[in-house]
């Protein structure tokens, strides 16, 4: 008898106390609704943006707006992403690994032999659940305005993938002022309005259209009382670059002294702000050409492409003002956290003395842009920064997108908000892309996914939670031997405590493993391997192990690189270019025929 009354005591103590599994942080100790109403999420990511091309990051690039985040906030200075668009946001989107969220390359760029391969879809599984999802089961209206590129048939646009309201753009990559594809792979831009083709209005300009439409959706629901989550890819900085006249003119005159005094700049920026250690050295980068044997004239261009580029990202932070400003009228800003980061490292298709370049010129050709110095980056104008001025984009890290080395995944993190204690702080934890959804639950104190949901067998978040860096309570993501692998056609890298291994496919590596102190070297400029053969050893095991798990395609020689291979696709995918070529098979069959017959004569 005394057990069930104690029984029933215990019962009348505990039931009025919420269950919670995992308590929302900001649930507040007393019984105020405004204050218990869950935090709203901004996501921002910018596309490309190298690591050093914000002002709290060391540039010359003014981002007052995003400082401002900065300095509500925390900046993660060894924070890793893929070193390619699609697979980054699969990561972003889920939490789970590239592969095994079926993005182990990107559509444009996959080798053939991989076309069929799970871990090579090149658009996001089924096999996963997005952070938008879990969100919108957990009370959250979502909304997305900008690139996803993570699948174009109806049930892989986000509006089927946990969005209530998106404006989103299939393809890689777009114009910034009008309605028209920016490569001759895609016939048209594929803007989509709620999961159906849309187009664009007349004074489209990217930045400033994407965060109107942000604010759209956002005013269009706040009478609902729910809070809500707002995923803002830019097209900022992808090719083209393209910037308002106003912005150009500010940057013009600023790159004139060339990369090679950029990427020096670049650097006691990073350790002024605190970026990077004080002694911090740099590579010489094997495709970073002599300013000086540049003609006057192939200067002064190059240095308005990179004018053009800043202005481009100012013009972003300038437009994400507007969206600042708005929650700041509407009461939301104290319960919003901002997350503002990019999908990867500085873009490097741009090759220099891209005036005179042939390939230009023919792909201009096709597309009927023009790369005339005078409109560079205007309407009309195709515009990309060359590989040297990438290089001092991502200075004082080595290389750039599309490479394991740090310049290609290494890339600006800043949280902001409420829950960040200590703000202003600066955290060298590593951290993963991978970690942004689980970081995401945890804030809104909702659980990670098991194994199936709803109904399907989904895989694994394989990130870990920055909460706790956040409320500076620990100092590290990841436990010192807790490996974060990442392969990227032939290119790889594995983490480990604070070391990292990377393969480089020559021309750009020598084919074979290093291994680096990133935390100590970010440069990447002392290879470990012989003098710390166990470690090395060690993480190359742990790489292997990986990559036969993940489904990793060995890429062959003959891959060559991501243009050679965008080109072949571009021939593949698109049914214009094969009849072009054969066109032109048959009018140079004539001259074959006819030179072959008078070497006999
Ligand atoms: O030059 N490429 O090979 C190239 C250019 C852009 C691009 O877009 S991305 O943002 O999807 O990586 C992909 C490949």
């Amino acid at each position: 008898m005394k057990y069930i009354i104690g029984a029933l005591i215990s019962l009348c103590v505990f039931l009025p106390l919420p269950i919670h599994t995992s308590k929302a942080l900001y649930a507040s100790e007393d019984n105020n609704a405004s204050k218990t109403k869950k935090p709203n999420i901004i996501l921002l990511l910018a596309d490309d943006l190298g690591y050093t091309d914000l002002g709290s990051y060391g540039s010359e690039i003014s981002t007052p707006v995003i400082d401002a985040l900065a300095s509500k906030g925390i900046r993660f200075t060894n924070y890793h992403t893929a070193a390619n668009c699609s697979p980054a946001r699969a990561m972003l989107m889920t939490g789970v690994n590239n592969h095994s969220a079926g993005v182990g390359n990107i559509r444009e760029t996959r080798p053939d032999a991989t076309r069929k391969m799970p871990a090579y879809d090149g658009v996001l599984s089924h096999r996963t659940v997005t952070i938008a999802t879990l969100l919108q089961d957990n009370g959250y209206n979502t909304y997305m305005a900008g690139k996803w590129h993570l699948g174009q048939t109806p049930d892989k646009l986000p509006f089927n993938r946990g969005f209530h309201r998106t404006f989103s753009l299939g393809d890689s990559g777009a114009d910034n002022w009008e309605d028209r594809p920016y490569i001759p792979l895609y016939k048209e831009a594929n803007w989509y309005a709620d999961g159906k083709p849309a187009d664009l209005p007349d004074d489209f300009y990217s930045s400033e259209f994407l965060v109107d439409k942000l604010i759209e959706f956002i005013d269009s629901d706040l009478e609902g009382g729910k809070p809500f989550f707002g995923y803002l890819p830019f097209q900022a900085v992808h090719i083209p670059i393209q910037a308002p006249q106003n912005f150009i003119d500010k940057y013009m005159g600023k790159y004139d002294a060339g990369w090679h005094a950029l990427r020096q700049s670049r650097l006691k920026g990073a350790i002024d702000q605190g970026i990077v250690p004080a002694n911090t050295k740099m590579n010489e980068m094997s495709t970073t050409l002599n300013w000086e044997s540049l003609s006057e004239g192939e200067r002064r261009y190059e240095a308005k492409r990179m004018a053009v580029y800043g202005a481009m990202v100012e013009a972003m932070d300038h437009h994400l003002g507007r969206l600042i400003q708005y929650l700041k009228d509407r009461g939301e800003y104290d319960n919003t956290i901002f997350i503002f980061t990019s999908d990867n490292g500085t873009h490097s298709s741009g090759r220099d003395n891209q005036q005179s370049g042939l390939l230009t010129r023919l792909s201009n050709r096709r597309t009927g842009y023009t790369s005339e110095y005078n409109t560079l980056g205007l309407q009309g104008s195709y515009n990309a920064i060359s590989l040297s001025f990438a290089s001092a984009s991502a200075s004082p890290l080595s290389y750039y997108k599309f490479y394991t080395s740090e310049g290609g995944m290494r890339v600006p993190l800043i949280i902001s908000g409420d829950l960040v204690k200590d703000k202003g702080r600066i955290s060298d934890a590593f951290s993963f892309a991978t970690d942004i959804t689980p970081t995401i639950l945890d804030i809104v104190g909702a659980p990670r996914p098991s194994d199936i949901y709803a109904g399907r067998r989904i895989e694994k978040i394989s990130g870990n939670s920055l909460v706790p860096v956040l409320q500076n309570k620990m100092v590290k993501v990841y436990p010192e031997e807790q490996p974060v692998a990442y392969e990227l056609a032939g290119n790889s890298a594995l983490f480990m405590g604070d070391y990292k291994i990377r393969h480089l496919r020559s021309p750009i590596g020598n084919n074979e493993w290093q291994l680096f102190n990133i935390l100590k070297d970010p440069g990447e400029t002392e290879d470990l391997k012989t003098i710390q053969p166990l470690q090395f050893q060690r993480m190359l095991s742990a790489y292997e192990l990986w990559a036969k798990e993940a489904g990793v395609y060995e890429v062959p020689e003959s891959y060559g690189n991501h243009i050679r291979q965008l080109l072949l696709n571009t021939l593949v995918m698109n049914r214009n270019s094969i009849i072009s070529l054969i066109l032109l098979m048959l009018i140079l069959l004539p001259f074959g025929v006819y030179w072959r017959m008078k070497s006999k004569d």
